[in-house]
């Protein structure tokens, strides 16, 4: 029996694949390293390079391995991207994603896991913060939407076949491995402590802070930002759950406590000792003022007792994770 992460050589799923290595389990990977790399996994896990959307390839390697669940990162991630090419965001992460589903209940997969986000809840009334997981559901970007279709293909397959499912909404990831073995390496990746980390050490040349006019504190957007860490192991422990017989569910990932863009820069100046500059721009399209996440389902469900909340920690391993890809020169596409 194994597990099989897709997107496993991606930021969260190389995470993901290190916590289950570290447990004993045994994995496979698929990805078709568009944004991942292989060297982020250990090196007794299989990466079988390929597309989820290739029915035959999944359903050959769901058969040699024996999968007995799917935990489901592969996927387009970047909001304002979804704005300019959402017919690329719909197939690349609804289209292929019910190939997946369909695969998976073709080889009788038991647990199905899969990676959604805070973004199905669109632009949230201030009253609704912390945000439950029973709010409407109004994406205001083609990405949020591309991932509410697969949770509803999650919801409506699950009733028709004998599988279950998690779907995590996960709030703002960041951070990385504590042990220093993977972390966030798109060199172009947007996130927001990722770039301002790069700034902080001269990998980029400026930050912008995506508009100061929203209805908060201090005009700019407020986030959850939870360790990578701590959302790994929700998705161990849904995991467990769900092989234990607990029904299917959907959950928010996040601390319930949120920093706005000023903040986190302030908090990346502070760790990395440097005082880089950041110039307010136009807001970026697709961007919420705010997004908070009421976990107690989670941690009612799975039990989950996070270990790594702490603004400064977080950004202090995606630091160091950044000074790691400068010394191993995989920095070099900037
Ligand atoms: N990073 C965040 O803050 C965040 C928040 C909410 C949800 N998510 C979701 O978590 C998942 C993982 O995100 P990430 O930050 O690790 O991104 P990532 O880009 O680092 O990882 C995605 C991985 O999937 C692979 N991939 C993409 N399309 C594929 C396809 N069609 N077939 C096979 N492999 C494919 C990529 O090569 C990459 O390794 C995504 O589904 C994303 O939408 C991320
Ligand atoms: O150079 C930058 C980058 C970001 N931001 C702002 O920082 C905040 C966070 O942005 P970012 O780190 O890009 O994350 P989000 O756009 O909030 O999206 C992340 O978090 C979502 C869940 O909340 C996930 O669905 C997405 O996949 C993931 O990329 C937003 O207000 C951005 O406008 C800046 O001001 N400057």
């Amino acid at each position: 029996m194994s597990i099989l992460v897709t997107g496993g050589c991606g930021y969260i799923g190389s995470h993901m694949t290190w916590n289950l290595h570290d447990a004993g389990k045994d994995v496979v990977i698929i990805d078709n390293l568009s944004t991942g790399f292989s060297w982020l996994v250990p090196d007794s896990v299989p990466v079988i390079e390929g597309d989820i959307g290739d029915s035959d390839l999944v359903a050959r390697v769901m058969k040699e391995h024996n999968v007995e669940a799917v935990i489901h990162f592969a996927g387009s991630i970047v909001v304002p991207d979804s704005v300019t090419d959402p017919l690329g965001y719909y197939y690349n992460n609804t289209v292929k994603s019910r190939s997946l589903i369909e695969n998976a209940v073709n080889a009788k997969v038991k647990a199905f896991i899969f990676s959604s986000t805070a973004a199905v809840y669109g632009n949230p009334d201030e009253a609704d913060e912390p945000l439950k997981e029973d709010l409407a559901l109004e994406p205001i970007s083609p990405y949020g939407t591309s991932k509410l279709m697969t949770e509803w293909m999650l919801r409506d397959s699950a009733v028709a076949y004998d599988f279950t499912y998690a779907a995590l909404r996960y709030f703002n990831v960041a951070g990385a491995d504590p042990e220093g073995r993977t972390g966030q390496s798109t060199p172009t990746a947007t996130h927001l402590i990722k770039v301002a980390n790069q700034v902080a050490l001269g990998q980029r040349d400026s930050l912008a802070i995506f508009g100061d006019d929203y209805p908060t504190a201090d005009g700019t957007c407020i986030r959850d930002y939870i360790h990578v860490s701590d959302l790994v192991a929700a998705h161990a422990l849904a995991l467990e759950s769900l092989l234990n017989g607990h029904e299917s569910f959907v959950a928010n990932c996040g601390y319930g406590k949120g920093y706005s863009v000023l903040e986190v820069v302030e908090a990346v100046r502070r760790v990395s000792n440097v005082d880089f500059a950041a110039k307010v721009t136009d807001r970026r399209d697709g961007d919420p003022a705010a997004l908070v996440a009421d976990s107690t389902r989670l941690r009612g469900i799975t039990g989950w007792a996070p270990q790594h909340d702490d603004l400064d920690l977080i950004v202090k391993t995606a630091l160091d994770w950044e000074k790691r890809l400068i010394e191993k020169g995989h920095n070099r596409a900037l």
